[in-house]
């Protein structure tokens, strides 16, 4: 396998450690994703894949095990290295688009790239290019509220996309959707992955969906077993 862009080894994680109601969610999980490669995760309703998404993508920490992105150990990172690799490398999309409602869509897709230290052209320039792509070119302008569910999750991707991360994180991503709406945005999402070459890891119940992606991981007693 090429180097991977997320190694996950030995991943534990615990909730109220040493106090009534603690759970261990995570026992010893081990996951490598190379660059282009989409690996899909099933789970039953809180089995943990969102503590997975959220370790792997650098909002948690596990209690031990190791997070490597990009060939990096993220374990050695102090806070503001790890916040700007989370920011440089990561793009997240959940089940609800979480788009800024006072902004358009392209606005909200430029500003993660200001945060970054994008200049407004290149930033505006990037947002229209991801807005063709997934065919949202006529609904720059609008706010979020003036979109479709199946648009609001496009744009959302074009925003988790915008600082052109390696590793894409999806935690339902069509769960909201209805079952036609969700496919073609499913479609989006794989072909503009496969276009940039990222590594993803898209959490799903849906069968269907799963079977598109290049593997199926089954997320069970706190471990991944191929589904
Ligand atoms: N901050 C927390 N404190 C205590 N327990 C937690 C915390 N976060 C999650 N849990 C518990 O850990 C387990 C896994 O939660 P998680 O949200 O990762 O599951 P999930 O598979 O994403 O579920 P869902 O599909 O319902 O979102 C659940 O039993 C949940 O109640």
């Amino acid at each position: 396998m090429a180097e991977p862009m997320l190694e996950l080894t030995g991943i534990t994680r615990v909730y109220n450690k040493g106090r009534p109601g603690e759970v261990s969610v995570l026992r010893g999980v081990d996951l490598r994703v190379a660059p282009g490669e989409l690996v899909a995760l099933v789970a039953p309703s809180g089995a943990g894949k969102s503590t997975l998404l959220h370790i792997a993508g650098l909002l948690d920490r596990p209690d031990a095990g190791r997070v490597c992105i990009d060939g990096r150990d993220t374990g050695a990172l102090r806070d503001g290295a790890r916040t700007r690799m989370r920011r440089e490398q990561v793009g997240f999309v959940y089940q609800f688009h979480h788009l800024l409602p006072e902004f358009s869509a392209l606005e909200n897709i430029v500003l993660p790239q200001l945060a970054n230290g994008v200049g407004q052209a290149e930033a505006a320039r990037r947002a229209e290019d991801l807005l063709g792509r997934v065919g949202l070119s006529a609904r720059a302008g609008h706010r979020p509220a003036a979109l479709s569910g199946g648009e609001q999750q496009r744009v959302a991707f074009c925003r988790a996309l915008a600082n052109g991360p390696g590793l894409l994180l999806a935690d339902e991503p069509t769960g909201n959707l209805d079952p036609d709406t969700a496919e073609t945005v499913f479609d989006v999402m794989v072909a503009m992955a496969r276009d940039t070459g990222l590594a993803g890891l898209v959490a799903t119940h849906n069968p269907d969906l799963a079977a598109r992606m290049d593997r199926v991981l089954r997320l069970e007693a706190g471990q991944l077993v191929a589904a």
